[in-house]
């Protein structure tokens, strides 16, 4: 796959593919066409095969990717990798026409094949990688803004964006396949990108997808639940995490460790593990580093170190949690090399925009925002932070606009909704992406949550508004003129699926058009 108008020539011969299988000890052998032709590039999806291209056929969680190999030979794949029960499904014609590499697992081993394609572990960008459930692409956007601070050109990989310099491609998924992966990091350096900062999902980590690579840092932010419809255990999704901090993968680690996740990574980890507290530490806790809040501005803070480093720095974005994403960056860069004092001339200037995180789209009457807070632990925390900052004013009510993702996690959905009862006075529960699932069903399951709270309780209301638009419009009607509106969960999200079908969708501009329509409906009834 070449992303386009940035051709350029990697390669390798089938027969280097077929050795360097061999060398990583894979029971593996050749099939097909005893032809060698020079591979340039590499896709698992028989869709996107160019001329030269190695076709990575999969078994999938639905189908077998060896079902579409007459449509990647006839693309111009130069070599196909697959596994056993793929050499069954390829019709026997086309053994003739290609080279067959059979391998166990090609999952696997296609990480590492792409980089032997795309000759990334000799020209590669320095890679930040950052893992953990809440954090990432707001910790991600952040390194990159403190990056060109300091004169990298950068890069960056994740689920709003992927950026070769200062040019944007679309994201996909929030860390792309290996064949992507690697290609884009070539792409970089062609580009003379010298930093990469990317997000590493859970899911990533399991289905081999940043194989072939080596992160320079690898970083922590948290672990809460989310995805269990992929992972059946929360120590599951745990080690997928845990496997960025192993040696194969990275160099050296900084593990955010106010959870018990993050203090059993850090005692784990194979790497060395730089660690961060976001409160200043009660004995025995004993990290390297903590932040200490001002007191007077909940953005600015100090960043303490063990050994008396003391670092005055603001965070680009509103509540507690930003503070820890930025301190998090901060240190992804000390491990990578960057002095105290370069880092002390930047952290207190730098600016960093992430769109649909914490994002103002009215400053007041009423107050409203757009988060991407998807999880129960994001829900809370984004309350939190606008209750903190409304606190000593006389403010009106906070209401939160939320529904859950269908074909997701079902077991968050109600403790979703009971977040959003401990920290709404308002709670308005509506549809999030219900994709093939019925959406009143997703609804009733996080009425249950945010309906049984008994104690603490602070919503007085509940209401179910399943069409978001007209949900949005409620939300802004409660908050009044003096209170704030969350609307949490699709952020940057430009569409709301249901049964397959994507319609055009933003949080933020329906939130602009609500107002406009509630101003029109007040001035006509004057
Ligand atoms: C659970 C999961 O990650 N599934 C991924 C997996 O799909 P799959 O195994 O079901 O694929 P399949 O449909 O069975 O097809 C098997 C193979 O045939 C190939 N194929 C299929 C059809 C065809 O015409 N030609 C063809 O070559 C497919 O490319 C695939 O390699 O392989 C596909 C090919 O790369 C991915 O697109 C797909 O991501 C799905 C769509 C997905 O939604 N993934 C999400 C959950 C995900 O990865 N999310 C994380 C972030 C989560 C977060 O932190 O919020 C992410 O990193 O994006
Ligand atoms: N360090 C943090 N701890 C807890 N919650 C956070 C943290 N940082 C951000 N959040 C909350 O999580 C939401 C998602 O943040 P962000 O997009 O940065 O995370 P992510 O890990 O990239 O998420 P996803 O993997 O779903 O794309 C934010 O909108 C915010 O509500
Ligand atoms: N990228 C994540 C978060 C999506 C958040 C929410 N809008 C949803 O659709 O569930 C996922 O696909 O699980």
């Amino acid at each position: 796959m070449e992303i386009e108008g940035t051709a350029h020539r990697h390669g390798v011969s089938v027969a280097d593919l077929f050795n360097s299988v061999r060398a990583a000890g894979l029971p593996a052998r050749r099939e097909g066409a005893a032809v060698d032709p020079e591979v340039t590039g590499a896709t698992l999806d028989s869709r996107r095969v160019s001329d030269g291209d190695l076709y990575a056929a999969l078994p999938g969680f639905n189908l077998h990717g060896a079902g579409f190999t007459r449509q990647a030979v006839e693309a111009g794949a130069a070599c196909v990798l697959t596994d056993d029960a793929g050499v069954a499904l390829i019709d026997p014609a086309l053994f003739s026409r290609v080279p067959v590499i059979v391998v166990p697992e090609p999952r696997a081993i296609l990480g590492q094949l792409s980089a032997a394609i795309f000759q990334t572990e000799q020209h590669s960008p320095i890679l930040f990688g950052v893992t953990g459930t809440n954090g990432k692409t707001t910790t991600t956007f952040i390194l990159d803004a403190l990056l060109r601070e300091i004169g990298y050109r950068t890069g960056m990989i994740g689920t709003i964006e992927t950026r070769i310099a200062d040019r944007v491609v679309p994201s996909i998924r929030t860390t792309p396949e290996s064949p992507d992966f690697h290609s884009l990091l070539a792409q970089m350096y062609h580009e003379r990108v010298t930093a990469c900062s990317m997000e590493v999902s859970s899911h990533a980590l399991s289905l081999h997808r940043v194989d072939g690579a080596r992160f320079e840092i690898a970083g922590f932010t948290n672990l809460s639940q989310d995805h269990l419809d992929f992972h059946p255990t929360m120590d599951d999704y745990f080690d997928a995490k845990a496997s960025l901090f192993t040696e194969s993968r990275a160099h050296k680690g900084v593990v955010v460790i106010d959870d018990e996740w993050g203090r059993r990574l850090a005692a784990e980890a194979e790497i060395p593990v730089t660690t961060l507290l976001s409160r200043p530490p009660a004995p025995p806790e004993d990290p390297d580093y903590w932040i200490e809040p001002a007191a007077d501005d909940p953005s600015r803070f100090t960043l303490h170190g063990r050994k008396g480093t003391h670092l005055a720095a603001h965070s680009p974005l509103p509540g507690g949690f930003n503070r820890t994403n930025t301190a998090l960056a901060i240190l992804m860069l000390h491990s990578a090399g960057v002095s105290t004092e370069t880092l002390s001339h930047i952290v207190n200037v730098f600016r960093a925009v992430v769109p649909g995180r914490m994002e103002l789209v009215n400053p007041e009457h009423p107050r409203a925002i757009v988060d991407y807070s998807h999880t129960p632990e994001s829900v809370g925390l984004a309350l939190a932070a606008l209750s903190d900052d409304a606190a000593g004013e006389t403010a009106g009510p906070l209401v939160v606009v939320l529904g859950a993702g269908g074909d997701r996690d079902k077991g968050k959905r109600p403790l979703m909704g009971r977040r959003a009862t401990l920290g709404a006075d308002v709670v308005i529960v509506t549809d999030d992406n219900p994709r093939s699932e019925d959406p009143a069903q997703i609804r009733t399951e996080v009425l249950r949550g945010a309906r049984g709270v008994h104690d603490g309780a602070r919503a007085s209301k509940i209401l179910e508004v399943g069409d978001r638009t007209e949900a949005i419009s409620a939300g802004l009607r409660a908050a009044g003129r003096d209170g704030t509106l969350l609307v949490a969960g699709k952020g940057h999200e430009q569409g709301q699926e249901v049964a397959g079908v994507v319609s055009p969708f933003d949080d933020r501009e329906q939130i602009r058009l609500a107002l406009a329509r509630l101003r029109h409906d007040d001035s006509s009834s004057r």
